[in-house]
């Protein structure tokens, strides 16, 4: 998927060339600020029981999303959306691995918390296709001192090493969340194939502190199965920032 992956994705998937692909370039000083915009509200679950998967491209935290227990509501949002999965995107090394870069610069990776509308919609799939089925809140990863709860998460990396799942218990994404949820928005598409332009897209401009050491787990994951005998070391899963094509990106702060 990612070795020429996104130059050719369009072959397979000829919305890779759309009027609404993501990620995107945001130049802050050309987001509309817009007092419309009301706060982004996180009512994660204490607990929801759930998986970590490496998926070949990705390492994903799948959610128990057979209720309401987990959403994320107001900001540009209508209603709330449910909680589904959060995954990263990350580079090789130093300050390449965002998806969305911010006046041209990328960050050393992102994190994406998946959500979808369970009050218009009544599966993710169905959700995963329709313009306002999706919304998924992206935070920057920036290195500096040890995140005091990403090593929750990093420290299960080497269970799924290779292509497999495995259980984990509890653990509430709203600990990776920075301390200001000002955020810019606007109307984007899945950042892999399908590349289903549904994602109503929310990026936090505070960066979350992570260490070299912690990102450094997510670089020996693999590509690849164990049954491979070629390994391939999963990093640079991201996609560069796709045109604007007139789309207006609005701002909370
Ligand atoms: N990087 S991203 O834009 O947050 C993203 C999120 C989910 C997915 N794909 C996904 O959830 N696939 C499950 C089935 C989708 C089509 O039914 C791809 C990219
Ligand atoms: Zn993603």
């Amino acid at each position: 998927l990612w070795g020429s992956g996104p130059s050719v994705w369009h072959k397979n998937y000829p919305v890779a060339q759309g009027n609404r692909q993501s990620p995107i370039d945001i130049v802050p000083h050309q987001a509309l600020h817009d007092p419309s915009l009301g706060p982004v509200v996180l009512n994660y679950d204490q607990c929801t029981s759930m998986n970590i998967t490496n998926n070949g491209h990705s390492v994903v935290v799948q959610f128990d999303d057979s209720d309401d227990r987990s959403v994320i509501q107001g900001g540009p949002l209508d209603n709330p959306y449910r909680l589904k999965q959060f995954h990263f995107h990350w580079g090789e090394k130093g300050c390449h691995g965002s998806e969305h870069t911010v006046a041209g610069n990328s960050y050393a990776s992102e994190l994406h918390l998946v959500h979808w509308n369970a009050v218009k919609y009544k599966t993710f799939g169905e959700a995963a296709t329709a313009p306002d089925g999706l919304a998924v809140l992206g935070i920057f990863l920036e290195t500096g001192d040890d995140h005091r709860w990403l090593h929750v998460i990093t420290d299960a990396l080497y269970m799924v090493k290779f292509k497999v799942s495995t259980t984990v218990n509890c653990f509430n994404p709203k600990c990776l969340l920075p301390s200001s949820l000002h955020y810019w928005t606007y109307l984007g598409s899945l950042t892999t194939p399908p590349l289903h332009e549904s994602v109503i897209w929310i990026v936090l401009r505070e960066p979350i502190i992570v260490s070299e050491k912690q990102l450094g787990k997510f670089r020996m994951l693999l590509f690849t199965g164990e049954e491979e005998d070629q390994r391939i070391r999963m990093e640079n899963n991201f996609r560069p920032p796709q045109p604007l094509k007139g789309r207006k990106v609005r701002s909370s702060i």
